[in-house]
């Protein structure tokens, strides 16, 4: 199967340049051909007024929580976990989780993104639903150390990796999900770690996502978070670390080292009151910081756009610099860098044998006028309805902004429906 993205702007190099083309052989970027002939193509994409990006990643969900968007806002984060989200997600089951995931995908697709990176449960549910869909992700379970299903959840995990890591095509690879320091004490760690080397997986974490969080860490253990997962081994692993608000200079040149990667999620951090990460600082120290959207509950959609123009703009105000996380910085934290969050080495550039992770963003939205650069409206004035062709691993999810392959009716009917079923369990 040949496909040709005609006559495109291509985003190459950190830089836009206009009236490209693009060819994918199967799942695979294999050229940039100068004058392409149609004829040669099983499939050709019209790229005029079109921007070709690598996919959108989203580095951090909760993707099942769908179905408590808007479902417990206003709280602080600890009386909304324990009190609110926590029991509900004791009702959770297979059903409800393969439901609220396809609808937790169809908005990512829609958004442009084409790979995430999920903590949750029900994840052989979740995983079913990534095959299905035609999206790629990197998958874990949530283990906390602190509940009866300690060990069940991580022999979960074990199982799951060896079930699913590098299934559908490869585009599922798993890894394992110490939920954070308050809910995995040492002991509990020290399991996880040895179970993920075991298997060479890596971790997916929350660290330092409130002051709370780091000053009791700090009083029980007499370290930060992040020493305290570095004594611990956790980093060894290879380790994507969500949020790191509170993190200090120490801390970060732990991370530097260990190759800690960052998802950042300044909506969840700015609508849970978490606070704002020093993400001008992690880029400096060369931290690879990707933007996610955790949970819908906390955020409360699964727009990655929307999470690069808020990165984009809180750390100016923050810091009192227009200078920091200028908008190429902003448009690689939701691409390359996503990518390599991740753990992905052939994905997240248009280059020539690359994975065929394409997303298309449409130029002829009244904001992209006049046309000034291109890198700079994408960042500070494009919104995800411009979103028109996804492709995920050479075919086509998304064109003209139409699902092509999803029945969008059946996923939000399902949605509603399996929302129903588990309110009324409550
Ligand atoms: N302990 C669970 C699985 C945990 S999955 C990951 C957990 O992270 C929770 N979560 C969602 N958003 C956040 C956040 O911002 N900070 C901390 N935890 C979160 C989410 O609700 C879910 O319970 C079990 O096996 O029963
Ligand atoms: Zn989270």
């Amino acid at each position: 199967m040949k496909t040709l993205i005609k006559d495109v702007a291509l985003y190459k190099d950190h830089v836009i340049t206009e009236h490209q083309n693009i060819e994918v052989t199967d799942s695979v970027i294999t050229g940039f051909p100068t004058s392409p002939q149609a004829g040669d193509y099983d499939e050709v994409l019209e790229g005029r007024s079109m921007l070709a990006l690598p996919g959108f990643v989203n580095t951090h969900t909760h993707i099942a929580m769908t179905v408590f968007r808007s479902y417990a806002d206003d709280m602080q984060l600890m009386d909304w976990l324990e009190k609110k989200i926590w029991p509900a997600e004791d009702k959770l089951d297979s059903d409800v989780v393969y439901a609220q995931t396809m609808l937790g995908i169809a908005e990512m697709i829609r958004c442009g993104t084409t790979s995430f990176a999920d903590m949750y449960f029900f994840m052989d549910d979740v995983a079913r639903a990534v095959e299905a869909s035609g999206i790629r992700a990197a998958l874990s379970r949530g283990l906390t150390g602190v509940t009866p299903n300690a060990q069940q959840a991580l022999q979960e995990n074990k199982e799951f990796y060896k079930t699913w890591h590098g299934k559908a095509d490869g585009r599922i690879t798993v890894m394992f999900g110490p939920h954070a320091p308050y809910t995995c004490p040492p002991d509990y760690i020290r399991q996880v770690v040895e179970a993920a080397g075991e298997l060479g997986a890596e971790v997916h974490t929350h660290l330092c996502e409130t002051k709370g969080e780091v000053d009791s860490i700090v009083k029980q253990y007499g370290k930060s978070p992040i020493a305290l997962m570095d004594e611990l081994g956790l980093f060894d692993c290879g380790c994507l670390a969500a949020h790191c608000v509170w993190v200090d200079d120490a801390d970060m040149d732990i991370m530097v080292k260990k190759g800690v990667r960052v998802a950042h999620n300044p909506g969840s951090n700015l609508k849970l009151a978490s606070g704002i990460a020093p993400v001008q600082d992690m880029l400096k120290k060369g931290i690879v910081v990707g933007l996610g959207t955790d949970g819908a509950s906390s955020n409360n959609n699964l727009d990655i756009m929307e999470e690069m123009h808020l990165a984009a703009f809180i750390h100016k105000a923050h810091t009192l610099d227009p200078l920091v996380v200028p908008a190429e910085s902003a448009v690689n934290m939701m691409t390359e860098a996503g990518a390599a969050c991740l753990g992905y080495t052939d994905i997240g550039k248009l280059e020539t044998g690359y994975k065929a992770d394409i997303t298309l963003v449409d130029r002829e939205g009244l904001h992209w006028y006049p046309k000034n650069d291109s890198m700079s409206l994408l960042a500070y004035s494009a919104n995800s309805f411009d979103v028109d062709t996804v492709m995920v691993n050479g075919k086509v999810l998304l064109k003209g902004k139409e699902f092509t392959t999803l029945d969008i009716e059946k996923i939000k009917a399902e949605a509603e429906r399996t929302k129903e079923k588990l309110f009324s369990a409550l």
